[in-house]
């Protein structure tokens, strides 16, 4: 990999060939030392080349789906030696980033909108009368979301010049579902239908035409082709279809991209490809190395395996709330292992729904099933549940429908980065009217927190919680209040979550400065159990808020205005959150430190709050 050309239009089938085997290699070696997207990548490598060849991605613009494919894309861009920082803080990100290369046509992180992306910049283009070529690259799994449809509709109608290459591996992050992925797997059957009607044809050129046998041959014919060819849901929208093609034969590709490249209109090139393609280990369980961490290339086997975690308690008390009460459902939008439903669905299987990438969808579903009587549960990413805002207040709020959120990676995630950050949802959930927002601060008060959510509020209600394992606080406050966990007379700490941890940690280092805080943990943050931290507030005078959400309608705003509009004064105070803009990637450790989140700079502000210069 010492030399990567910088133009790749003059490679020989042969040279793409290998180039492909050596970006194969440098993508397992720096995975298996970074963690990352490795399956994904490893499958679109040919894609990835053919679409070098062909086009100029500085000029011409190549929107990214999620953008977890992107790899050997940043490595033919400059990026080569920086894939060693692959998603360190400091480092390159995981997903295309513009502010990392030209060749970086848009930002990427959520699944669907890259269809949406092109025909707009398709249509600037026009506008503009610019020379450019516009292409989408979209997975089978990102087409099971429903923006991808209007994309494609609209494209269609438009009849811009656009080229989408769907990349079809059969799989989202566990198997693809949905009447589209049916859709799809027929036809990627269409060769097979090919090489039938080229032996029938032999057959038929030896028999006499007309009579029984032919009629009866025929009918056999037909049956078979309207089973395996069904008509292109993509030609019935506008949209020119090219495929299916081998996607990992790259000579086959480049051909396939300089025809579409041609015509004057939206094509859809359907390519199949294997997933985790090249690294066996990957195509066995594409979805273990969806997103991995660390890895030993020889076994394939986990540096550091997953330990205990929010989403497999979270999984494990669904299966025990579905036994008690044949009511409770669970709810995935393509998001079954990370939220920790496997055994949920292995078990229950008539009650587990997988909706695919669409969490609009979801929520609308669950709404339906709500008013019908069923209580029904959505895991979902907090910043994939961003998508549904809408659908949260149409469709839950207004009725008061009882609808349980499982608000899973809530706070700051790590290494994903910007676009995956779960920063926004304490915000937003607050301001859907009835809405019920709890925090557990550890795995104990998950379960009886989710046990409370499931059985015992009567509309909408959220449970929040992070990525990853809990921290010393282990204790069950046993409570949907504001808990006072340590008193003291200098300033009222407060905090929810995982924060508890770094507040308690932050008390003691001010105890050695003879300052001591109330400390008062909110299990529920919408709406906010006020009466503890008032009487707290009247006592100490200064109030500290620390949060892993966004500034706008943080806890700590919402409690200043509440405490103003109740005359009670605060003197000092300091709130620390995330800020108003977005954090980048890292560990989730680092990226606390960056927001002076974790418990010395914590102790750093408190102490400032209380009088004290810097220490
Ligand atoms: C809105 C949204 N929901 C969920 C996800 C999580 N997610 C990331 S990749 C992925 C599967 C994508 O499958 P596909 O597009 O077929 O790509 P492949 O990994 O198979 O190459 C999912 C569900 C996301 N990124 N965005
Ligand atoms: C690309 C994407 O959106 C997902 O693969 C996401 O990275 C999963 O995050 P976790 O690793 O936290 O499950
Ligand atoms: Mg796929």
């Amino acid at each position: 990999m010492d030399h990567i050309p910088d133009d790749l239009s003059g490679l020989s089938d042969s040279e793409a060939t290998a180039l492909c085997e050596l970006l194969r290699a440098r993508l397992i070696d720096t995975v298996s030392r970074t963690g990352g997207h490795l399956a994904s990548s490893l499958g679109a490598v040919e894609i990835i080349v053919a679409i070098h060849r062909v086009f100029h991605t500085s000029q011409d613009r190549l929107v990214f789906d999620v953008g977890h494919q992107c790899y050997a894309h940043k490595i033919l861009t400059g990026r080569n030696e920086a894939m060693e920082t692959l998603r360190t803080l400091g480092g390159i990100a995981g997903f295309p980033k513009p502010s990392e290369s030209d060749c970086d046509a848009f930002v990427a992180g959520h699944a669907s909108n890259s269809v949406s992306v092109a025909i707009g910049m398709a249509r600037a283009r026009t506008l503009q009368k610019g020379k450019y070529h516009v292409l989408a690259l979209i997975g089978d799994g990102a087409l099971s979301g429903g923006m991808a449809y209007e994309g494609l509709s609209d494209a269609g109608d438009s009849g811009e010049p656009l080229i989408v290459i769907l990349n079809d591996n059969g799989m989202s992050i566990t198997k693809s579902v949905g009447g589209v992925a049916d859709h799809l797997a027929r036809q990627r059957l269409k060769p097979q239908y090919l090489r039938f009607k080229k032996g029938y044809r032999k057959v038929m050129s030896v028999l006499p035409l007309g009579g029984h046998i032919y009629n009866v041959t025929h009918k056999v014919k037909t049956a078979i082709k309207e089973t395996l060819l069904p008509c292109s849901l993509f030609e019935d929208m506008g949209i020119t279809y090219l495929g299916p093609v081998d996607g990992h034969d790259v000579k086959r590709l480049t051909r396939l991209l300089n025809y579409a490249k041609e015509l004057d209109g939206p094509v859809l090139l359907h390519v199949r490809t294997v997933k985790g393609k090249g690294y066996s280990p990957a195509e066995r369980n594409p979805d273990r190395f969806h997103g991995v961490g660390r890895f030993c290339v020889e076994t394939g086997e986990l540096l550091h395996p997953a330990g205990p975690n929010f989403s497999s308690v979270f999984g494990q008390t669904m299966c025990q709330l579905a036994e008690e009460d044949g009511a409770v459902c669970a709810i995935t939008a393509a998001m079954q292992s990370g939220t920790g439903l496997d055994q949920f669905a292995q078990q229950f299987p008539e009650r587990f729904f997988d909706v695919g990438i669409a969490e609009g969808h979801a929520v609308a579903m669950a709404a339906g099933m709500a008013k019908q009587g069923m209580k029904p549960v959505f895991a979902v990413y907090s910043s994939f549940l961003q998508r549904a805002y809408d659908m949260l207040i149409h469709d839950i709020a207004l009725q008061q429908l009882h609808v349980v959120l499982a608000v899973d990676r809530a706070g700051l995630v790590g290494e994903d980065g910007e676009t995956h950050h779960g920063v926004f949802d304490a915000a937003f959930l607050d301001t859907i009217p009835g809405m019920t927002v709890l925090c557990p601060s550890n795995f104990q008060e998950l379960r009886s927190m989710l046990r409370y959510a499931v059985f015992q509020v009567p509309g909408p209600v959220a449970i929040r919680y992070p990525k990853g394992n809990e921290g010393t606080f282990q204790s069950d406050t046993g409570s949907v209040k504001s808990c006072l966990l340590q008193e003291g007379k200098d300033i009222t700490l407060i905090g929810y979550g995982m924060m508890i941890n770094q507040l308690l940690e932050c008390a003691d280092r001010l105890v050695e400065h003879g300052i001591h805080a109330d400390i008062i943990k909110l299990n529920c943050i919408t709406p906010i159990d006020l009466e503890p931290i008032a009487a707290s507030v009247k006592k100490t005078k200064r109030l500290f808020c620390a949060e892993d959400s966004i500034m706008a309608n943080c806890v700590g705003q919402r409690l200043l205005s509440a405490l103003a509009l109740r005359g009670i004064s605060v003197e000092r105070g300091a709130l620390v959150n995330t800020g108003s803009t977005f954090v980048t990637h890292g560990t989730v450790s680092q990226l606390q430190e960056l927001c002076g989140l974790d418990g010395a700079h914590l102790y750093q502000q408190a102490l400032e709050v209380c009088g004290y210069g810097k220490q």
